[in-house]
């Protein structure tokens, strides 16, 4: 990538026999905005502080605007962090956290005055300059936290859970003021989180994490709908897994119970007769007949769900329950469990894992 800013190069680290992240490889555009998603214990944490300088890797290399800083400490790479819990200093001011480092590097009294209260108005704390930690909220506590890690200028900007210690509604609002703010000033960002939704609707690109290695690297939009692993596919967003037979690999049909299915693509490599499992997303499956769709089955209403502007039904297929989505009609009452009801999909919806 010709103007890759961030890169991770083959990074390794083990503690001790433990592997923690393996085969690490990633390129980040200056400006750009990547998430490390995955679960608990993945590698997440540990990768972003080789990238800060916390923890030395065990092999491989990370260059920032081209120069290998893999040696550096934390304080000469030039980096802004900001971490899960609050970690503030209580006993400054929200003007004096903020100018902290600015103070530390000695910068001049006026000019880091004027810096200070530039980035209190980009948290929009304009008003709050004087106060104390324990005054603010959460949410505005971790905006001071923002503000403190970015008054520096850093080249990159490192976020690890950022949000995961705020309610729900703050949690929803900080994301879409944190990536304004990370636009505006064009700062390459990464952003560890263990919340899909959050890396879904942030992020330029997603790195799909799992036993410390990237599973994929993509856009939200190719990691949701081309998900190139089964981890991945059942990691970020709600899945249906169907599990059948390959019937005919060359026209691509599957046998699902009683019921041929078509993929809507050859099956290549697959002989008749394999297992193979089918996956769908909840919204890529109607209630009835829909036009251009393959009718797959009938089965059962057995829960609705009533969601807002969306209805999840579980349908219930033989042994198997599938969740599908449905947006909301006012005019139209919504489905009724214990109802029999036919559901239908069409075949480029298919994801097809890996056994
Ligand atoms: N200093 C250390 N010594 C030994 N093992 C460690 C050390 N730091 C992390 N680990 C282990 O490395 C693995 C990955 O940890 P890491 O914190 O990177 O995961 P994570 O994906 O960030 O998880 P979480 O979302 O729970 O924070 C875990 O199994 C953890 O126990």
């Amino acid at each position: 990538m010709s103007d890759t800013f961030l890169s991770i190069r083959q990074v390794h680290k083990a503690f001790g026999t433990t592997v923690v992240v393996q085969e690490f490889n990633l390129d980040v555009r200056q400006g750009e905005f990547v998430s490390f998603l995955g679960p608990s214990g993945c590698g997440k944490t540990t990768m972003l502080r080789i990238v800060a300088g916390f923890e030395e890797p065990s092999s491989g290399s990370v260059f920032i605007g081209g120069k290998d800083v893999t040696r550096l400490k934390p304080n000469q790479r030039n980096i802004g962090m900001v971490f899960q819990a609050y970690a503030l200093f209580p006993n400054m001011t929200v003007a004096q956290n903020i100018g902290f480092g600015l103070k530390v590097a000695g910068m001049p009294k006026a000019q880091m005055q004027a810096r200070v209260g530039e980035m209190l108005e980009l948290i929009k704390l304009q008003e709050f300059g004087g106060r104390y930690p324990y005054q603010l909220s959460g949410g505005q506590q971790q905006r001071v936290a923002l503000a403190r890690a970015m008054a520096g200028k850093p080249q990159v900007l490192l976020l690890d859970e950022p949000l995961s210690a705020l309610d729900a509604k703050v949690r929803v609002s900080l994301r879409e003021e944190i990536r304004a703010i990370q636009k505006e000033l064009g700062i390459t960002t990464i952003f560890v989180t263990h919340d899909q939704e959050e890396a879904l609707s942030m992020s330029d690109r997603i790195v799909v994490m799992y036993n410390g290695r990237a599973e994929q690297v993509g856009t939200p939009f190719e990691i949701y709908n081309k998900p190139a692993t089964r981890f991945v596919a059942g990691f970020v967003g709600t899945l249906n897994v169907l599990e059948g037979k390959v019937a005919d690999a060359e026209k691509g049909i599957v046998r699902i119970g009683s019921e041929e299915v078509l993929t809507g693509r050859p099956l290549t490599g697959r002989k008749a007769g394999e297992q193979i499992s089918l996956a769908l997303r909840p919204e890529a499956i109607s209630l009835g007949h829909g036009q251009g769709r393959v009718a797959t089955a009938t089965g059962v209403i057995r829960e609705v769900s009533f969601l807002g502007s969306v209805i999840r039904v579980r349908v219930a297929l033989g042994d198997d329950l599938v969740s599908l989505d449905t947006f909301n009609n006012p005019a139209s009452p919504p489905p009724v469990a214990g109802e029999k009801a036919s559901i239908s999909f069409s075949p480029d919806d298919v994801l097809l894992l890996d056994a």
